[in-house]
C-alpha cells in the first residue's frame, strides 16, 4: 500500500503547486490522467523519491523517505520519460550493469529481465543501433530490476509499436496483481480493460481518484452515435464531434450531448476517453 498524507510541492520558479490530500494507492493498475502541465510527472517523481516534498508524508507500507529511504529506493521502479542509456553499451551488458548496481549480482536477474521484455535478439546490440521502441523496452526492463513492489511509469508505451505494447500491458496487469503501479498516459482506452483505478489531476490537483466504472458514471454529459448527412454534419458543433466516418452517403458520428442530438442518435456507453472528454469540459 501507498499512502499520501497531505502532500504539497511548491515546483519553484514555475510558479506550480502541486497539492495532493490524503490518497491512499493499493494492488493493482493505477492510471494517472491529466491535460499537458497538470502534474503527472511532478507526482511521479515524488513518489518515486527522485524530489521530496515541500509539505507532508508518502509512506510505502510501513516506511517513510525520512527513516528507510534506500530500503524505499530498492523497492521501486521507475521509468521517466526520456530516460538516457549509455548509447555504447550492449543491450546485455546495461542491465547487467544497472542490476550490479541496484545489488543484483547473479547472472539470473539481467537474464531474466532480456527474456521478459523480449530483448534477447538484440542482446549484443549497442544502445545506439537499436530503435527506440527497443531502446523504450530497455528502459522499463531496468525498472524491473530486484522484482519492485512499487513500479511508476511516466507515458512507458511510447515508441513502441503496437504488438510490444499489448504484450507489456498484459504482463503489467500480471505484475501488478499484488503491487502497486502507476501510470501517467494520455491514451486511457489503451488500458481499459487492464487498469482498475483512475487519478485525475487538474492544475496540480485531483480532480477524480476512483475505479475505472466510477470514471465512466455520473456524467453530466453522454456519448450518442448516429447517421447524419454532409449537410447536418456541418451543424454540429465542432468541439462536440468525437468520431466521424464515412457510412454509405451518410457520416456516422460520435459526438457529446446534454440531450439526443436527433431520432436517430443512440446513447452509447462512455469509454475512459469519452469521460476524460466530458469531466474536462474540453469539448
Ligand atoms: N524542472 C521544473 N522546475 C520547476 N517547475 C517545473 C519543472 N518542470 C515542470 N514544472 C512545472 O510543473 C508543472 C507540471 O508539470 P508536469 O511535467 O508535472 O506535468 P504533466 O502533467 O506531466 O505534463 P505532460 O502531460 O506535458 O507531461 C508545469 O506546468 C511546470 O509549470
Amino acid at each position: 500500500m501507498l499512502e499520501l498524507k497531505q502532500v504539497r510541492w511548491h515546483r519553484q520558479g514555475y510558479g506550480f503547486t502541486l497539492a495532493m490530500p490524503n490518497l491512499i494507492f493499493r494492488s493493482g493498475i493505477t492510471l494517472l490522467a491529466g491535460s499537458n502541465g497538470s502534474g503527472k510527472t511532478s507526482l511521479l517523481q515524488l513518489l518515486a523519491t527522485a524530489a521530496f516534498p515541500s509539505e507532508g508524508m508518502i509512506r510505502y507500507g510501513d516506511m517513510t523517505t525520512d527513516r528507510h529511504l534506500p530500503a524505499i529506493r530498492a523497492s521501486i521502479g521507475f521509468v521517466p520519460t526520456g530516460l538516457e542509456l549509455y548509447e555504447d553499451m550492449t543491450c546485455e551488458k546495461i542491465l547487467r550493469y544497472l542490476a550490479e548496481l541496484k545489488g543484483e549480482t547473479s547472472r539470473i536477474e539481467h537474464e531474466r529481465l532480456l527474456e521478459t521484455f523480449h530483448l534477447n535478439e538484440f542482446r549484443k546490440r549497442k544502445i545506439k543501433s537499436l530503435a527506440h521502441g527497443v531502446r523504450q523496452r530497455i528502459a522499463l526492463a531496468q525498472a524491473w530490476i530486484g522484482s519492485p513492489s512499487y513500479i511508476f511509469l511516466d507515458e512507458p508505451l511510447n515508441a513502441m509499436d503496437s504488438l510490444e505494447r499489448l504484450r507489456f500491458i498484459r504482463y503489467l496487469s500480471a505484475y501488478a496483481r499484488d503491487r502497486v503501479v502507476i501510470v501517467s498516459t494520455h491514451e486511457l482506452n489503451e488500458w481499459d480493460a487492464w487498469a482498475g483505478r483512475i487519478l485525475w489531476l487538474r492544475n496540480g490537483r485531483p480532480g477524480f481518484h476512483g475505479t475505472t466504472e466510477e470514471w465512466c458514471r455520473s456524467l453530466p454529459l453522454s456519448i450518442w452515435e448516429g447517421a447524419v448527412t454532409a449537410a447536418d454534419y456541418e451543424s454540429l458543433p465542432p468541439a462536440s464531434v468525437l468520431q466521424v466516418r464515412p457510412e454509405g452517403a451518410t457520416l456516422s458520428v460520435r459526438i457529446i450531448a446534454g440531450e439526443q442530438p436527433g431520432p436517430l442518435f443512440k446513447r452509447q456507453p462512455p469509454t475512459l476517453e469519452d469521460a476524460y472528454f466530458i469531466r474536462s469540459r474540453a469539448v
